[in-house]
Order: C-alpha cells, then sequence, then structure tokens
C-alpha cells in the first residue's frame, strides 16, 4: 500500500479511545518510567491542526493511527491502523484495561451512537469520509478543510469507579473540552461491559482526563456528582498520576497540540524564530480559541502587561533559586494573576535555564500543550473538606515525575475554607522544597490572616490605560482588525485596569465586522461621547438651566443610564483638573479645557465633582434617578468661584444658624450636618430626600435657581432672602418641596406666590412638585437664650403638571402663567400645625412647641397619617397661632390647636381638589376620639366642614384656585 494510505478496520471505539488515552500514559506503573511501549511512544505525535483539532500520530509510515478531537467544537474522530491496535491489545492485557464509552453527539446535542465500534475506511487523497456506524466524520485535516456535519464525541471513557458513580446518579457529563454537559434527556450510556476497567487507577485517572486535551482539572472535577468526593475524596487526589498523569494546568486556553512534546526542541520545535531571530509562539496558538482573550493569554513573562515589579521579582526568585513553598498572586480581576501564576510555574520547570518559559523544551511543551504531570490547576471549590485537601496534600508529597517543581495553583483561593487553610499551612513543612502552592484570588481580604502572613505576597496592580490601549493595539494589528486609536484609547479607558475587559470589549467590536470607531464603541458600551458630555457640563456650569434640563433627559433618555453619566462625567473632570487635554483631544474637548481654565474654575469644577459624587451615592438608592441627576447638575451652576468645601460641615451650619437659629438643637435639622441622604421609606413607593448635613447645600442651590428663576425682581428678591428650601422628598414621582418663611408675613406672601415657586421648582426640579409652605418662628428660651424653632405648616398645593421647561413670563400673572403650563391641581391643602398644648405660659416666647413636619408618618400615598408634638415642650404661647398673617381667620384668640390627621387616603381621592389633611381641633376636644376619627362632611368653594365627634368645629380653609 503506498504511503499515506490508511487501512480500513473495524475497531471498536471504546477500545481504541482507551488505547490511546493509554498511549499518553505510557509509564510502567511499577517504574514510572517511559519505556515500557518505546516504539509506540515514539510513534505517537500530538498534532494541532488548523482547526485546532487534536490528534495523535502514531506515524508509522505507512498507516497512522489518529485521533482527531477537536478541542473546541467538540468535533473528534477517532481512527487507528493496525500497529496502533496491536499496542492496544498489548496495554488492554498488561493494564486489564476496561472499556471505555463514547457518546457521539450530533450538532443538536443527540446521541449518535454509544459504545460503537469505529470502522475507519482507508484514506486516500480527498477521500476523507470515514463511517462509524452509520455515522459520518469529516477530518477536516483529511478534508481540505471541508466539514460536513458536526458531531461531537464526548469523550466519557470512564477509567474509574468514579464514572460509575456517576452513571449511578445519572450526573451530568461535562467531559467535553467546553465543559459543557450533556443534556439529561439524553439516554443514558449503557451499563458497562465487561471490558470496563474494574478499578480505576484512583484519581489519577480523573486528573488524566483533566489533564488530556479534553478535559482540564476543574473540568474533570465539575464533572462529576458530589457523591464522587464524598465517598472516594480520599483517593482522588492521593492516586493522582497515576493513570495517564497528563494534568493540565493550562486549562482556560485551548490546548497546544502541534508537536510531541516529548520531542526535542530541535527535533520539533514548539516555537518558531521568527525573522529577526526572536521567538514567536504564533504557531503554538496556531488554534481558534474562543476569544481574542484567550488566544492573547500571555505565555511567557515579556508577554504580560503592565506587572513589570512582579514580573521582575518572580524571575529574581526564579534566577537566584529562591523559590518559596507558598505564593500568593492577588489583585484586581483581569489583570493577569491566572496568567503569571500559568507562566511562573512553566518558568520553575523549564530546561532553559533562561529562567522564563522558553516554550522550547520538554518541559515547557508539555506544559503548554496541557500534559504536564507537575503542575496542576486546583478548583478551590473542590478541594474544600479534610478528605480531599489530605488527598491533596498526598499527591503534594509524592516526587515530580519528571519536572523540577511540583506546582499547584490554586485560582479564587478566597473560596478555600479555614479548614483546607490549615492543613496548607500546617502540610507546608513538611513537604518537600519542590512543591511550591501559587494561590490567586482578587479577594484578599477574605483570606484568614494567618493564611496572608505565611505566602510572599505580589501585588498586581490595575494596568495602565496606555499599556492597555498598546495591547489592543498589538492585538488588532496581529487580527488585522481595523481600528481608530481613539476607539482603542476609549476601551482601555473604559475598563478600569482590566486587560480582560478591554479584550471582551475589543472582542464584541471585531465582532460587528466593521472599522473600530469610537463611535461604535460608545454605542456598544452605552455610553455617551465626551463631547456631548462637556456640552452638557458646559451647559450645566452655566446658567441656562432649561437646555440643562432637556440636554440632561435627552441623554438619559436614550443612550445613557444616569449612573454612567455620572461617572462619565466625573471622569471628564478629573481629565480636565489633571490637564488632561493632549493636542490630539477633540475640539470640544479643548475648547472646555481653555474655558475653565482660571483658578475659579477649577476649584468650581473640584467642588462639581464632590457633588456629582455625592449624586452618586444618592442615585443608588434612589428610583428618581434622572431626576436626581439633574438636580445635581443643576447644582453646579449655582456653585461658587470662590473656594467652598461641601465637607465644610462647619460652615454650612454657619449660613443655618445665621438665618435658622441653632441647628444643633433643633431636630429638624439640627441632626449632624453630614451630608445628603435620600431614604427609601419602608413604604417602597415614597423616596425620601431629607435635609442633613450637606444636603443643605444641595437645597439652597436648588432653592437658589428657582429663585433666580421668578422674573418678577420683588419676588426674586423675597424669595432668595425671606425662602428657604427646607426638604425635598419624593413621592410617586412628584417632588414634595416643604419651604420655610420666618414671619407669617413671608409665608402669607409666598401663599400668594406659590404659583410662580411651584412653576420655578418644576422647571429646576424638571417634574412635578408639591410645595408646602411651613412658618418657622425662632423663639429664645429665656433661661439659656437659644434660639428655639417653632414651625408652623401653613399651606400646602400639590401640583400635577404636564411639565414644560419655560419659566413664568416676566410681569406676568397667574393667568400668564396658567398659559405656560397646563396644570390640574391634584391636591389642594391648607392646614395649620401648632402648638396644640397649653402650656399655661403668658409669656409669649417663654416656651415653644414645635411640630415637625419632617416626622410626619405618611402613608403610602405619601399623605400624613399622623403628626406629633415633638419636643418636650409642650406648650405653646396662645398668640402663636393667632400671629396676623396665617391666613386663617377663625384662629381664636387663646386657642391652642391640635392636629389631627384624616387616615384614609381615600377620603383624598374622594375629594382631590380640596382636601385638608392637617386641620385643627378646639382646645377641649383632646380626646383620642377626637383625634382619630375626622370626617370631612361637606365641602365647599371655599369652606371645609368638618365633624368631630361630640364636637362641631368649622374650619374655614381657601381654596388654592
Ligand atoms: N497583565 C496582563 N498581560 C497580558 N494579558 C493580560 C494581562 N492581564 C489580563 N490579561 C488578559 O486577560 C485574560 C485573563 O487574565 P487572567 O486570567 O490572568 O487574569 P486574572 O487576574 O487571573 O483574572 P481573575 O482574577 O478574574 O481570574 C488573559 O487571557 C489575557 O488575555
Ligand atoms: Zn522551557
Amino acid at each position: 500500500m503506498a504511503d499515506g494510505r490508511r487501512h480500513s478496520v473495524d475497531l471498536p471505539i471504546t477500545r481504541t479511545l482507551i488505547a490511546l488515552r493509554r498511549v499518553r500514559s505510557l509509564r510502567d506503573p511499577s517504574t514510572n518510567s517511559m519505556s515500557k511501549f518505546p516504539a509506540l511512544l515514539e510513534n505517537a505525535t500530538w498534532e494541532t491542526n488548523s482547526t485546532n483539532e487534536i490528534s495523535i500520530q502514531f506515524a508509522k509510515v505507512s498507516k497512522e493511527g489518529r485521533l482527531n478531537h477537536n478541542g473546541l467544537s467538540g468535533w473528534k474522530n477517532l481512527c487507528l491502523d493496525e500497529h496502533s491496535e496491536d499496542q492496544v491489545d498489548k496495554f488492554d492485557s498488561q493494564y486489564d484495561m476496561g472499556k471505555p464509552e463514547l457518546i457521539f453527539r450530533d450538532s443538536l446535542g443527540g446521541v449518535k451512537s454509544l459504545d460503537t465500534p469505529l470502522r475507519t475506511e482507508n484514506v486516500e487523497g480527498d477521500n476523507c469520509e470515514r463511517e462509524t456506524n452509520g455515522t459520518t466524520l469529516l477530518s477536516e485535516e483529511y478534508c481540505g478543510g471541508r466539514r460536513n456535519k458536526v458531531l461531537d464525541l464526548v469523550c466519557a471513557t470512564p477509567l474509574s469507579n468514579q464514572l460509575e458513580d456517576r452513571d449511578s446518579t445519572n450526573g451530568p457529563i461535562t467531559g467535553s473540552p467546553l465543559g459543557e454537559s450533556i443534556d439529561q434527556s439524553v439516554p443514558r450510556q449503557k451499563p458497562r461491559s465487561k471490558n470496563q476497567v474494574k478499578s480505576y487507577s484512583g484519581v489519577g485517572d480523573i486528573l488524566s482526563r483533566a489533564g488530556s486535551p479534553c478535559l482540564s482539572v476543574s473540568d474533570a472535577l465539575s464533572s462529576h456528582s458530589t457523591s464522587l468526593f464524598a465517598n472516594e475524596a480520599a483517593e482522588f487526589m492521593v492516586q493522582n498520576d497515576r493513570g495517564c498523569g497528563i494534568s493540565c494546568c493550562w486549562t482556560k486556553t485551548p490546548r497546544l497540540r502541534d508537536s510531541n512534546p516529548y520531542s526535542d526542541a530541535e527535533g520539533n520545535p514548539l516555537l518558531s524564530r521568527d525573522v529577526a531571530g526572536k521567538r514567536s509562539w504564533k504557531h503554538i496558538t496556531n488554534e481558534t480559541p474562543r476569544s481574542l482573550s484567550q488566544k492573547f493569554r500571555p505565555k511567557s513573562f515579556d508577554e504580560l502587561v503592565g506587572q513589570n515589579v512582579v514580573v521582575r521579582s518572580l524571575l529574581g526568585a526564579i534566577s537566584k533559586g529562591r523559590i518559596t513553598s507558598l505564593y500568593l498572586f492577588h489583585g484586581p480581576r483581569g489583570t493577569g494573576k491566572t496568567s503569571a501564576s500559568r507562566i511562573f510555574a512553566a518558568a520553575l520547570n523549564c530546561l532553559s535555564h533562561e529562567y522564563k518559559p522558553c516554550g522550547v523544551c520538554r518541559e515547557c511543551a508539555a506544559f503548554f500543550s496541557g500534559r504536564s504531570r507537575d503542575v496542576k490547576e486546583v478548583d478551590s471549590m473542590r478541594i474544600n473538606g479534610a478528605k480531599r485537601i489530605g488527598s491533596l496534600i498526598k499527591n503534594a508529597s509524592m516526587p515530580p515525575f519528571s519536572s523540577r517543581f511540583k506546582v499547584f495553583i490554586v485560582d479564587e483561593c478566597h473560596l478555600l475554607n479555614e479548614e483546607t487553610w490549615g492543613t496548607v499551612l500546617n502540610s507546608l513543612e513538611n513537604l518537600s522544597q519542590n512543591v511550591v502552592f501559587v494561590m490567586v484570588t482578587p479577594e484578599l481580604d477574605m483570606l484568614p490572616r494567618s493564611a496572608v502572613t505565611r505566602c510572599q505576597k505580589y501585588h498586581f496592580t490595575k494596568i495602565k490605560d496606555a499599556d492597555i490601549a498598546g495591547r489592543l493595539r498589538n492585538i488588532c494589528v496581529e487580527e488585522d482588525l481595523d481600528f481608530d486609536q481613539v476607539a482603542l484609547d476609549f476601551i482601555a479607558a473604559k475598563s478600569s485596569g482590566s486587560l480582560r475587559d478591554a479584550e471582551i470589549m475589543l472582542d464584541q467590536l471585531s465582532l460587528l465586522g466593521r472599522r473600530i470607531t469610537l463611535s461604535l464603541a460608545h454605542e456598544l458600551i452605552g455610553v455617551v461621547s465626551d463631547d456631548e458630555l462637556f456640552d452638557l457640563l458646559d451647559l450645566a456650569l452655566s446658567s441656562d438651566t432649561s437646555s440643562t434640563v432637556i440636554r440632561a433627559r435627552e441623554l438619559m433618555g436614550s443612550r445613557i443610564d444616569p449612573m454612567r453619566l455620572v461617572s462619565q462625567m466625573a471622569n471628564l473632570i478629573m481629565d480636565v483638573l489633571a490637564g488632561k487635554c493632549q493636542d490630539n483631544s477633540s475640539e470640544v474637548r479643548r475648547k472646555f479645557s481653555r474655558k475653565h481654565a482660571s483658578e475659579g474654575d477649577v476649584q468650581r469644577l473640584s467642588y462639581a465633582l464632590k457633588i456629582l459624587s455625592e449624586s452618586e451615592k444618592q442615585l443608588r438608592m434612589s428610583k428618581n434617578q434622572s431626576t436626581w441627576l439633574t438636580v445635581a447638575l443643576l447644582q453646579l451652576s449655582s456653585l461658587e468661584a470662590s473656594p467652598m468645601d461641601v465637607n465644610d460641615s462647619k460652615s454650612s451650619m454657619r449660613n443655618g444658624h445665621d438665618r435658622d437659629g441653632d441647628f444643633s438643637s433643633t431636630p429638624s435639622t439640627g441632626e449632624s450636618l453630614k451630608h445628603l441622604a435620600l431614604r427609601s421609606c419602608e413604604d417602597s413607593k415614597l423616596e425620601r430626600l431629607q435635609v442633613q448635613g450637606d444636603c443643605k447645600v444641595t437645597l439652597d442651590s436648588i432653592w437658589k435657581r428657582a429663585s433666580e428663576l421668578c422674573n418678577s425682581n420683588s419676588l426674586r428678591s423675597f424669595l432668595r432672602k425671606q425662602g428657604k428650601l427646607s426638604s425635598l422628598h419624593f413621592n410617586k414621582g412628584v417632588a414634595v418641596a416643604e419651604l420655610e418663611f420666618h414671619h407669617p408675613n413671608y409665608a402669607s406672601k409666598a401663599e400668594k406666590s406659590w404659583k410662580f415657586i411651584a412653576s420655578s421648582l418644576q422647571t429646576v426640579l424638571g417634574c412635578n412638585v408639591e410645595i408646602r409652605i411651613n412658618l418657622v418662628l425662632c423663639a429664645p428660651v429665656s433661661k439659656c437664650g437659644k434660639l428655639r424653632r417653632l414651625s408652623f405648616s401653613l399651606f400646602g398645593c400639590s401640583r400635577r403638571t404636564h411639565y414644560k421647561s419655560h419659566p413664568p413670563v416676566e410681569g406676568g400673572s397667574d393667568s400668564d402663567y396658567s398659559d405656560h403650563i397646563s396644570e390640574k391641581p391634584m391636591i389642594r391643602e391648607k392646614a395649620i400645625s401648632a402648638c396644640p398644648s397649653d402650656c399655661g405660659s403668658q409669656a409669649p416666647h417663654n416656651c415653644y412647641h414645635r411640630v415637625e413636619v419632617g416626622r410626619a408618618l405618611r402613608n403610602s400615598e405619601g399623605n400624613v397619617l399622623s403628626i406629633g408634638p415633638t419636643s418636650s415642650h409642650r406648650s405653646l404661647p396662645d398668640d402663636a397661632s393667632k400671629t396676623p398673617g396665617h391666613g386663617f381667620p377663625s384662629s381664636k384668640a387663646g386657642e391652642s390647636n391640635r392636629q389631627v390627621t384624616i387616615f384614609s387616603s381615600q377620603e383624598a381621592e374622594d375629594q382631590p381638589n380640596c382636601f385638608p389633611k392637617r386641620l385643627r381641633l378646639p382646645k377641649k376636644s383632646r380626646s383620642s376620639d377626637a383625634m382619630k376619627v375626622v370626617r370631612i362632611d361637606n365641602h365647599q368653594e371655599n369652606k371645609l366642614a368638618l365633624s368631630i365627634p361630640g364636637k362641631e368645629s368649622i374650619e374655614n380653609m381657601h381654596h388654592c384656585q
């Protein structure tokens, strides 16, 4: 028969496969040497073809045995020549081999055949079809890349009892290199035949499989049901390496199958040299990895980007021979920890004396092809448990097979429990010098202290944007991708120092099959361009309120979520503050930087940064993210150019004191002035922003903006001087603004202009507004002379309008205003909450009583359910309620008020236009009944009649219309 022709042989596929597996572990179990089957071994050659199929060839001149395993697409092909078969027979008798099972799975996941004989046909020239029990397998290698039918043959070689266990428990088979599990609906494998392995060679077989091109260690481990480990964990690791012994640490990359790993570099070098004589890994990455990140996983220290200190240090350790037994690689995700641990492991065993994996020597070849027997990657979750870790330690105590070091890479080691850590740490001293554990984690804080202190720690830093961009550029060039450098810079900036993240983004963009441009990147990532943000920031810093609102809404409405916008804008500001504006920056950026270059601008920008960072915290908890972000943006324009420290709570307090008295003794705002807090109440419908600390700055700026929008000069200056926005909260998307005035006349005046105020607030907040006007009086307490606050809720009006951004026109009347805003008042309220108690004191300012709106208990609709006196002072000067300007004609001198509440929100709905939430009761109606039962009997246009049991009281209410 001519060379290259192949004989057709009928061969039970299971035997074939098991034989081939054994070929990969041709060690004599007694001597652990490779000498037992030299002929077969010498003839065995691993190959990777262009489609990443893996094949073992038994290179006899005219015949060949070949196992094709498409490691990625799940396609495998198998054929053996007679020569191999002979060897297999020998093998079987020698080792009392069992009969493996094969599952053919077509592309739809159906099982084609199980435990079927395989018939290989002569292959000559293009004739590359081989039949396997009716199933056609095509080898691309022989078909010049033709692949008509994809079959998935899952190598579920049952070399172990563990597999029996698995079968019995119906556990999923995840033997495919992709870790995909076979659908449970797939018919189970046949019961094992007598040919099956009697007793598996221990865990080694699992790890063998794991180490085989088919499986990684973790794949193998995960491919078994828990019962497997529950029963046999002890043996699992002990017998590791007793099978074919090929265990793989290169689990996450496609295995490299280009050559016989045990061949000499000269004979079959893994690394080619390029023209310049530089080593190139190209041909060993001649595969079809699933992602760019896989494909470009660094394989030498040189390729590790941005971790120079770590690299230098590790190289130093290797060159000086100062290898310790426990290493800890920690740092953010996607920065190269796992890659580095593998490179380190390879470097430790590399025979080249170059202290870095040469990629050429036998050890490197074995390692990178995933067949190193001395480097193992361990799944942290799977070694928890005394038995399992015990087995692993036992395994570690055995000498290495062929390498200098036995290396265990424990990824995600923060998942190890304390007990496991304890066992590892305790055994370190007893283990040989040649055992190295490399623990890898992004979560240093989760490790036990005792472990951290015992390790040599290597911190992997976030990778610099420039380094990431450079790497992306190289990838693009190598992959022949069309790109704009700005797009790569942008991706780098968005990947937060994680090269993997950047590579993933690039990968996605490359799939679009278009030039990788900035706008494409924006679209993919869901951000807006920097230019657009600079525009928005510019507007926000100017006083153009409506444009700011409109622009912000546009951006948030269509393309970016508020959280992202905040962080993107904060980054931009930081760039500007850092002077990051190169020549190649966009015109918009340069213009912005020029415009905001003065000292004052820089201060404003840094203050803006603080506001944005504060608002980011609020947004996290808010359901009204867009509104709050708009509010935050509007604050930027009111920033003074003068230095202003938002953290300087003292300054806030001082401001507050000037106007409002002693904050520290006024519970409504007197809780320590810390920050703006947006709270979600127990009732999820209600969100509340309460006045606390720095939020005063926020509220002040909102108020300032709103009052600026009132075009009447007198009203504007009145509001700015005499009014204050004391709290803001949201109820079902309506902003409830509590306003404070400090004189009844002012409150009364504000009440008259409520439409303007509401309108301005609406413009500023960008949503419907309900305003509540409160009168706050400061009354000195005689003993200490301190000012105390008296708060009266006078007026409330909720307006649900179709929001328009236009403020009322100058000099416009209410009717003008109405033209501008289509108004649909829903609830009109006018109420007073004043001191209910009769303190008996005749001196008007000797005592106080405060009714605090902020402490009102609200129902799910946000209506006040009850409101109570909050001060220990139970007395209020009677004349507090008869102060002129209250607008409550029925308030009689000497009459104390008691606050009452309508409990049913249904009533509010029934009477949407005129609904008093809080009303006064006559002094004598103090019974709890009177407090509870209040009912609207009747309401007329200007009057509300309230019926209170045992007492009749009519309270006149002004309609707000
Ligand atoms: N420093 C780096 N140099 C080159 N490539 C890197 C680097 N860091 C990450 N990568 C790329 O990201 C991929 C994942 O890296 P790796 O698994 O080593 O990161 P990691 O830090 O271990 O991440 P994790 O903590 O999530 O496991 C690699 O395949 C590689 O393509
Ligand atoms: Zn080497």
